[in-house]
């Protein structure tokens, strides 16, 4: 019998903990590592606003394969280390998720270490580099129009004047989407008690309403309210915030550190009918506020500020004459930025106030970017190039074992349904990994067009990379990636062809479009020009006008048998549940078994929240019992001696 207790520190200790030994080995690979941060960085912003495929040059893959075989992250986290930049500085993530990448060895390292090559697309068909570039330089400078004061005031009448809109329906919408915007920045979860300081005008009227927002969308409003008006439109508003027993504050009231009661600042104190210089009790809450984008919270007490329409103090054309020094992290542009967003250099510049008619964009010669789908704001200026600071607390759900479906294409079928249920865009979308017979992985999205017991079946050109591909290896795996719901299906399994009934059957039941398509498309294979397809496309749709178009030989379905399934769900802290089902054959059937649970899991739960852990074992098993303010939790692993080993190291680390 062994027994352990773990001693380590409480998981808000401000200690900064080391990279993990593999990842430190980095005296070589630091200038590699820049390097590929820097074009990361170019890339990523690429990637936001266009197909990236043709800038990705080979320095890059070189340097981000340099990347790969220095980092010894865990399984998904080789895209977390991307996304959330454990490339340049791991030290800076939370204390708790520092620790993460110390454990476990993923498949995917494994397979890069053996020497086989991450895979990173260097042509695309369709996309010039040209295009790429043009779109990533809009992206820099957008192309959008700045108000002048009287602009903004002269649009303010028209739209209250002859368009018919009244002042709390645009007030509504302007708050609604300064909300909004706010949530794309800085969740509830980490940004939870936010003071909104609201001026004596509409921009005060536009906190507000941004405040009950918030408070719906999960947060904390504090309210500072310091020159009340008697007006009906504000006293409701007051009304319906208090209502909600959202606490006012005075503005006395308010001292350094902020951070200790706030985690984010609302400034709607002045917009654009602002004048002169902020008279009191204005003038001392722009003074406190008054740091610059890039200093840090933590040292200057300061939370995050989003100012709405303008930052407050500044002139309404020409910035921070006054030298206020009040320069915020976040701009809400209302309508349309004014003449001062100019001098706005935050990393978070958004438009809101979708509520702008043509009528209005005809009479001012207004530019102003789409917004996209349903979302009440849109973010300009140039894209967020600090890939580090991009990360999410993963808070949607819990999965637990007791609660999952024994078999695993039950648990997929509920987990699917969520997915529709949710909204999810293409919930059917699903990333294909393939690999040549010499060992080249190749990933790309497809659709997935049914599930059964038997597998997941896709359709593609037979004649395609992934169809060579499955052809030479029969394998294959596929991941889908739900993003509302932070949940992440992976199965891995063996590759057959479907009967070709099946295929025909399916071929036919697809828009006659989508089957000229097929039969039209050299897979694949480089086209002389769009136009080549284009009329081949309209030579078909003519010849099969009107009889039935024949399934092309080289086109048809596949079919995954599942051998591996993982169900993952995202939590906090980067303490994901997996659930990994994997198949054994027995004499008389296929079954399922659940695998353990990341051992790492177990170890990180031991280790940073000084739980005491008691282990045992009797050669065949492990039982790991943990006390928590839940109770006392038992796992029991069946493992190898070498395993129990390492698991006892871990707790013990
Ligand atoms: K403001």
């Amino acid at each position: 019998m062994l027994s352990c207790k773990s001693s380590r520190p409480p998981l808000n200790c401000p200690k900064v903990v080391p990279r993990p030994s593999a990842e430190v080995s980095t005296t070589v690979c630091g200038s590699m590592r820049q390097a590929a941060v820097r074009r990361l960085s170019v890339l990523a912003a690429s990637v936001i606003n266009s197909q990236i495929a043709s800038v990705c040059d080979s320095g890059v893959r070189r340097s981000l394969q340099s990347y790969a075989q220095c980092s010894s992250s865990p399984g998904n986290n080789t895209h977390n280390a991307v996304t959330s930049g454990s490339l340049t500085s791991s030290c800076s993530a939370p204390y708790e998720f520092q620790h993460l990448a110390s454990f476990g060895t993923s498949s995917l390292h494994r397979d890069l270490a053996r020497g086989s090559r991450a895979q990173f697309s260097t042509q695309a068909v369709s996309t010039s580099e040209k295009g790429a570039n043009m779109a990533f330089q809009a992206a820099s400078e957008p192309d959008i129009s700045y108000l002048t004061q009287k602009e903004a005031a002269a649009i303010d009448e028209e739209l209250m004047g002859p368009l018919g809109f009244s002042v709390d329906q645009l007030m509504e919408l302007a708050g609604l989407s300064v909300a909004c915007a706010i949530y794309e920045v800085y969740r509830p979860s980490e940004y939870r008690r936010v003071l909104v300081i609201c001026g004596p005008g509409n921009n005060g009227g536009d906190g507000f309403v941004c405040a009950r927002h918030l408070h719906h969308f999960g947060y904390a409003p504090t309210i500072c309210y310091p020159k009340r008006t008697d007006k009906p439109l504000y006293k409701g508003l007051v009304t319906q915030l208090e209502a909600l027993h959202a606490p006012f504050v005075d503005p006395e009231s308010l001292s350094l550190p902020l951070t200790d009661h706030y985690d984010v600042i609302v400034d709607a104190m002045f917009g654009f009918s602002f004048k002169g210089i902020p008279r009191p009790p204005f003038d001392k809450i722009v003074k406190m506020l008054s740091v610059g984008p890039d200093t840090n919270p933590a040292e200057t007490g300061v939370p995050p500020t989003v100012s709405i329409d303008i930052p407050s103090g500044w002139d309404v054309e020409k910035g921070d004459v006054e030298t206020t020094g009040f320069h915020p992290p976040m701009l809400v542009s209302l309508t349309a930025p004014k003449l001062a967003a100019k001098f706005f250099h935050g990393p978070h510049h958004f438009l809101g106030g979708r509520f702008v008619p043509p009528a209005i964009v005809e009479k001012f010669h207004l530019r102003l970017p789409p917004f996209p789908g349903t979302s009440q704001c849109v973010r300009i200026g140039p894209a967020v190039l600090d890939v580090a600071a991009m990360r999410l607390s993963y808070e949607a759900g819990a999965l637990d074992e007791e609660d999952a479906a024994k078999d695993p294409v039950e648990q997929f079928s509920r987990w699917f349904n969520d997915a529709v249920a949710a909204n999810i865009h293409e919930p059917n979308g699903m990333s294909l990994a393939t690999v040549s017979a010499d060992g080249r992985p190749s990933n790309r999205f497809v659709l997935l067009k049914g599930y059964d017991a038997d597998g997941f079946k896709w359709y593609t050109n037979y004649g395609s990379r992934k169809g060579s591909d499955l052809s030479e290896t029969g394998r294959a795996a596929l991941a889908f990636w739900w993003p509302g719901l932070e949940r992440q299906v992976r199965i891995e399994g063996d590759v057959e062809k479907l009967p070709s009934e099946e295929s025909d059957a399916y071929f036919h039941s697809r828009p006659k479009g989508s089957q000229i398509g097929a039969a039209a498309s050299p897979q694949s294979s480089v086209v002389p020009s769009r136009s080549t397809l284009e009329d081949m496309y309209k030579q078909l749709e003519a010849e099969y006008q009107d009889k039935e178009l024949p399934r092309p030989e080289t086109w048809g379905g596949f079919r995954l048998r599942p051998q591996r399934i993982e169900f993952w769900q995202g939590r906090p802290s980067r303490l994901h549940d997996r659930l990994l089902l994997t198949e054994w054959a027995s004499v008389h059937a296929i079954r399922w078994r659940v695998e353990d649970r990341t051992f790492g899991t177990i170890g990180l739960i031991c280790a940073y929240r000084s739980v005491p852990v008691t282990c045992e074992h009797d050669g065949i098993s492990l039982r790991v019992s943990i006390d928590s303010h839940q109770g006392r939790k038992h796992h029991v692993l069946n493992r190898t001696p070498s395993i129990f080993l390492s698991i006892v190291v871990l707790i013990g680390w």
